[in-house]
């Protein structure tokens, strides 16, 4: 397999908790590769060290083989690995339409100099832009609300506008984390059925943490498992499920 990400060796501790012990774990570009595990196993640590929201003591983070460890989060997601967030406080007054008009980075209108000495173009960059957020819109189906304010979207509707700002970048590896938590069924499949869209039509490679078991068996192989800081086991779903240690450590956890 050709490994997109590539995490080596990574260890993190908080004070003297060890919360990452020795992790690597290898992302086979292309794949919708999922990421479960007990409360407390160092998820979503990993996922800010992958996004480079966090930094490791040691150990190593590539992508596509070069190195990116020390590559704050706003460079690596210039190289096309982003994770989504919730539409921030500040965004949530503007439309979905200019949620995703705002995404893409160092748009021209934004430049003083640009705008005075180029207006035209300015013009017809933002006019694409507008174009492209339409059509964004139309893939996640969320055109009918495409003049709502963003805080008045529901919960399903917000995480569907968050996966369409990342198809305003030049995304490659997308990290999900927690997604499917509040969205009713209805537009959990929409979710899903996006998701594996992005990934079938357009090539994005995803990271998906989810405690929804359904939707990690919906929509994951390979799955991770991930116990104490380190990888437990890795394979498909029906494999992972009935691996006795799993059920101890994973689905014996949760029904306790
Ligand atoms: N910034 C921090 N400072 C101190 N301890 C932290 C910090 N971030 C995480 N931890 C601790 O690290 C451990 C792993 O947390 P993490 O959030 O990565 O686990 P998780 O697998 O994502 O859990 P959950 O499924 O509950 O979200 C926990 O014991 C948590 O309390």
């Amino acid at each position: 397999m050709t490994p997109i990400i590539d995490v080596c060796n990574i260890r993190k501790s908080f004070g003297g908790l060890t919360v990452i012990d020795d992790c690597s774990v290898r992302i086979a570009e292309g794949s919708i590769t999922g990421m479960i595990g007990p409360n407390g196993a160092g998820k979503s640590t990993l996922f800010n060290i992958i996004a480079g929201s966090l930094a490791p003591d040691s150990g190593e983070v590539l992508l596509d083989g070069e190195p990116i460890t020390s590559l704050p989060a706003h460079l690596r997601f210039h190289k096309g690995l982003l994770r989504t967030f919730q539409i921030a406080h500040e965004f949530s007054h503007l439309t979905a339409l200019e949620n995703l008009m705002m995404v893409p980075p160092a748009q021209e209108g934004e430049r003083l100099f640009s705008n005075w000495l180029r207006p035209g173009r300015v013009r017809r960059e933002e006019a694409e832009v507008r174009r492209r957020a339409q059509e964004v819109l139309d893939f996640i189906g969320l055109t009918r609300v495409r003049n709502e304010p963003a805080g008045n979207l529901s919960g399903g509707q917000k995480k569907l506008l968050e996966l369409g700002r990342t198809m305003m970048t030049e995304a490659r590896v997308v990290l999900l984390d927690e997604i499917a938590a509040g969205v009713n069924r209805t537009l959990l499949g929409d979710l899903i059925g996006n998701i594996e869209r992005l990934n079938r039509e357009m090539g994005y490679t995803f990271l998906v943490i989810e405690h929804d078991m359904d939707m990690i068996a919906r929509l994951c192989d390979p799955v991770i498992v991930l116990a104490e800081g380190r990888v437990m086991l890795e394979g498909p779903i029906e494999e992972v499920q009935s691996h006795p240690e799993v059920i101890e450590a994973y689905f014996g956890a949760q029904s306790a």
